[in-house]
């Protein structure tokens, strides 16, 4: 589905070249659980905004796979504003940490706000989703009356309502008790397995590496699977 090679990204600091991402190769199959766990700073978000075509590499290339062509890779490094947009909209759902959720509007329309966007309304699949999730008891309320772990939920849900074929989450369990961040992640891994969503997830926690079927680390600006 998506194909990086050689991607390398660096950052000028008062005058000094930073490699942050040196040679990165890695293939994302549909379906795949991939996690990735590094020191701070290492560059993880940077390559999940890679990834999310957010920012651009210094070179390398991202091939997206066609499947009308597929033998073809769009190569996403290179799409104008306007193709990263729909790309994003389409193809990708993303987590965030801090959940980032819309806290004037309430769980369900933050969940369905993908969905919407991009035409892809299905309500037997969101009621799927929110039971899977564990959160349709919620929908009605604003995202200020839920707790952490259900926000998060919420995210995820927010984050496949779309049914995208890649999911990006960047620590979605870094804000959560570790009660929560097991219940969370073990619906993540799972709920993207039942939706053959590759999963593609940042985290500081072994534990919650060691759910998904690739583990990677990231060190010195190299990428290795252990
Ligand atoms: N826009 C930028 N300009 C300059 N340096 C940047 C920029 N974005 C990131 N960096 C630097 O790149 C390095 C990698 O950052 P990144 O956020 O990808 O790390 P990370 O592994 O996700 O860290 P953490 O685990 O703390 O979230 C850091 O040293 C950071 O300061």
């Amino acid at each position: 589905m998506l194909a990086l090679k050689n991607l390398k990204k660096s950052y000028t600091d008062a005058g000094e070249q930073h490699t942050i991402l040196n040679n990165i190769n890695l293939t994302i199959n549909a379906g795949d659980s991939i996690s990735i766990q590094g020191a701070s700073g290492s560059g993880k978000s940077t390559l999940l905004h890679l990834l999310a075509a957010l920012d651009k590499p210094d070179s390398g290339e991202i091939l997206l796979n066609n499947s009308q062509q597929p033998n073809q890779g769009n190569d996403i490094t290179q799409f104008t504003e306007k193709e990263a947009d729909a790309y994003r909209q389409f193809r990708v759902g993303l987590i965030f940490q801090k959940f980032n959720l819309i806290d004037c509007i309430t769980v369900m329309e933050n969940v369905m706000l993908p969905a919407k966007i991009t035409g892809k309304v299905q309500g037997e699949y969101i009621q799927e989703l929110l039971d899977a999730l564990d959160i349709h008891r919620h929908i009605n309320k604003l995202p200020s009356q839920l707790s952490g772990g259900e926000q998060q939920r919420v995210a995820i849900a927010r984050g496949l309502s779309h049914q995208p074929p890649l999911l990006l989450a960047d620590e979605p369990t870094g804000n959560l008790d570790s009660k929560n961040s097991d219940l969370v992640s073990h619906l993540l891994v799972t709920t993207c397995k039942k939706l053959n969503t590759a999963l593609v997830m940042v985290t500081h926690s072994q534990k919650v590496a060691l759910l998904t079927q690739q583990q990677w680390y990231l060190d010195d600006g190299r990428l290795t699977q252990i």
